[in-house]
């Protein structure tokens, strides 16, 4: 199961309080904001820090609302959280007196999903991230890894259509971060579900994207959406990021964030409010 999400002229717009007068301002994070992601994609979404990528994901999980345009799932407006989509966090979020297992039945339980099914679903879903083992330990018993592989099978354990990822690995160490990245591509192979991640780190958004979304800043805006047309399926067994192709894509969306980022050193844009 997957849904499409779309974002239509979106703008979002802070109250802030200026570090001189401490006067309330507007200031602008995003506008005209334009995205359409088909069920079941994969994009992940870049851009220099401050450009207002999890502000755009805080909209699609409907924490919070837009102030211009329409954000949409399957083409009906957002208008607030929903178990149709499903956020992972850099952090783990576990809850520490759960086991693994317990951790998993736990929203499967805020879901309202029936007691008796919650310990097999539960399983089902550690196992599809490689924890079936483990579903026993407790959170301070797992590595960051295992950890955030007990929040992906949370999330995915009550079947959304959209899984959010707001840099879901920014925590772990390079390797399992890669090893996690190549059981994230199998896991959504599997599943279906449309995936919109969030990352700093442009390999790991030409590995992962169908297509990579490359924000600029201030306000923050979609400025070019990349496709990347990398043969994942033949190189299974190879190191697609040593490829040429992938040192490409590498490069064009360096060189695109390079001017982003030189543009972000500018002051920022806030007009005060009467
Ligand atoms: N609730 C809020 N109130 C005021 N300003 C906010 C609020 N949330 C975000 N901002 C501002 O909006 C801008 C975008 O923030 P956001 O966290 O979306 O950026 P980001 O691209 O995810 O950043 P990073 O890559 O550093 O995590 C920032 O300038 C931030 O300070």
């Amino acid at each position: 199961m997957s849904s499409s999400i779309t974002l239509r002229d979106v703008g979002q717009t802070f109250l802030v309080r200026g570090d001189d007068d401490r006067q309330l301002r507007e200031f602008v994070a995003l506008d005209g904001v334009d995205l359409e992601i088909a069920a079941g994609e994969f994009v992940t979404l870049v851009g220099p820090s401050g450009c207002g990528k999890s502000t755009v994901l805080d909209l699609v999980s409907g924490l919070t609302k837009p102030t211009s345009g329409t954000v949409s799932i399957d083409g009906t407006p957002i208008s607030g959280p929903g178990l149709d989509r499903s956020v992972v966090f850099q952090q783990y979020t576990l809850l520490p007196w759960r086991t693994a297992r317990g951790n998993v039945e736990f929203a499967l339980e805020a879901a309202g999903i029936a007691k008796r099914e919650r310990a097999a679903r539960a399983l089902d879903y550690l196992e599809l991230v490689g924890l079936g083992e483990f579903a026993n330990r407790y959170p301070h018993e797992l590595s960051g890894g295992m950890k955030q592989r007990v929040a992906i099978a949370r999330s995915l354990s009550y079947e959304p259509g959209v899984l959010l990822m707001d840099e879901p690995f920014g925590a772990l160490d390079a390797q399992t971060r890669e090893r996690l990245q190549e059981e994230l591509v199998g896991i959504w192979r599997r599943t279906g579900t449309t995936v919109v991640f969030i990352t700093h780190d442009i390999e790991e958004a030409v590995f992962l994207g169908q297509r990579v979304a490359v924000m600029s800043s201030r306000p923050g805006r979609i400025k070019e959406v990349i496709d990347v047309d990398l043969d994942r399926q033949t190189a299974e067994n190879q190191d697609l990021r040593a490829t040429p192709a992938f040192a490409s894509y590498r490069h064009r969306i360096w060189s695109l964030l390079r001017e982003q980022t030189l543009q972000a050193a500018r002051p920022e844009v806030v007009n005060r409010v009467a």
